[in-house]
């Protein structure tokens, strides 16, 4: 791993003596994309503006390439820090060029640099050709596409995007996510997003952090934090899923009232114990030879695919995900074999 571009050590802050975020730790290395994720109100928008030094911390540390620039006694100027922002609302500046506004981090340079620099940063962003528009001529996508060439220009040594298109409708902000991901590798730039899109973060970051009231469940690839949860919390914010009661057998093996659960566990189980193990919609698999037949409680036609509720015994439910060409429907029964890979177990409720 690259050394830590992004160092915060146990950072706390908040507003009016009321504590937002709470012994935050994490690293990011340099030419990582990372997402912080969570649910509204959790404290990601406190935490970016912590790091670009636009709220000032109560305890703990921010240090950006090496540098401490945030602690309580020290708070370098946000201009100071290196970095580059794009926040929801594009904040271009209405009375300038798209180009000005591109060129707007480099009025240091010479001019024939300035110039290279916004035509390269357009061409990134695919608006080459929109230099001489101003912001009111442009979609609210390609306002978007300015404020990230806007940030670009200067080659920050971080980059800070809170919720970039979260204006947009879903499909164009899905677009703009997957770009973006192709763009920042291109330009070789760490950053950390916002988002509380979970799809989004998932297709874009190298590393995921789920925050809940403040603090971090879990700082982790995306593959982890989906299939190897730290906790209900974050198995839950990561996707669909449901839970199974069982008793553990051994490290490998939970009894469910559907038979044996085997797999590689990723937590130490206490033989007899009860457990809830995790099954996401694709450890269920549709299979009309399967001899276990589900009541149908509920099907979800998403386009691509069908999320089928299935109901086990009197409170429990399973998830399956099918191609969508499976016509079973709410009521009959679909028949599904388990297949789980590993053993996602927490200590029952
Ligand atoms: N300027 C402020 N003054 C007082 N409290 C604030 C201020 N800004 C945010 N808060 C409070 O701090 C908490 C965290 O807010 P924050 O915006 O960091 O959450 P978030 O996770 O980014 O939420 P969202 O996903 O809705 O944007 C919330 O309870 C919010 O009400």
């Amino acid at each position: 791993m690259n050394p830590p571009l992004l160092t915060l050590d146990n950072l706390a802050c908040g507003y009016h003596q009321q504590a937002v975020v709470k012994d935050l730790s994490l690293e990011l290395a340099a030419g990582e994309i990372a997402c912080l994720l969570g649910p509204s109100g959790c404290g990601k928008t406190t935490t970016l503006r912590a790091i670009a030094g636009l709220e000032p911390v109560t305890g703990g540390s921010i240090h950006i390439q090496g540098r401490q620039v945030s602690s309580r006694s020290r708070q370098l100027p946000p201009e100071k820090r290196g970095l580059g922002m794009v926040f929801q609302e594009h904040a271009l500046f209405p009375h300038l060029t798209v180009a000005d506004n591109v060129a707007f981090g480099l009025r240091k340079q010479p001019r024939e640099q300035q110039r290279q620099r916004v035509s390269e940063c357009l061409d990134r962003v695919r608006l080459s050709g929109m230099e001489d528009r101003y912001p009111h001529e442009l979609s609210g996508g390609q306002q978007q596409r300015v404020a990230l060439a806007r940030a670009l220009a200067p080659r920050p040594a971080l980059l800070l995007l809170d919720e970039p298109f979260a204006s947009l409708d879903l499909d164009l902000r899905r677009a703009l996510a997957r770009e973006l991901g192709d763009i920042l590798r291109q330009e070789n730039v760490t950053a950390l997003l916002v988002t509380h899109d979970q799809e989004e973060a998932f297709a874009l970051a190298d590393r995921v952090g789920v925050m809940r009231q403040g603090q971090l469940e879990q700082w982790d690839t995306p593959y982890n934090i989906y299939h190897a949860p730290a906790n209900r919390f974050v198995a839950e914010f990561a996707g669909y899923g449901s839970f199974l009661r069982g008793e553990v057998v051994d490290d490998n093996t939970v009894r469910t009232s559907l038979g044996e659960l085997t797999g590689r566990s990723n937590t130490t189980l206490t033989p007899g114990g009860n457990v809830d193990v995790l099954l996401r919609p694709e450890d269920v698999i549709a299979d009309e030879s399967a001899h276990l037949a589900l009541p149908v409680t509920r099907r979800q036609f998403t386009g691509a695919t069908i999320l089928y509720h299935l109901r086990v015994g009197a409170a429990e439910t399973l998830l399956c995900q099918t191609d969508s060409h499976t016509n079973v429907v709410e009521g009959d029964a679909l028949h599904v074999r388990l297949a789980t890979k590993h053993l996602v177990a927490f200590e029952a409720n």
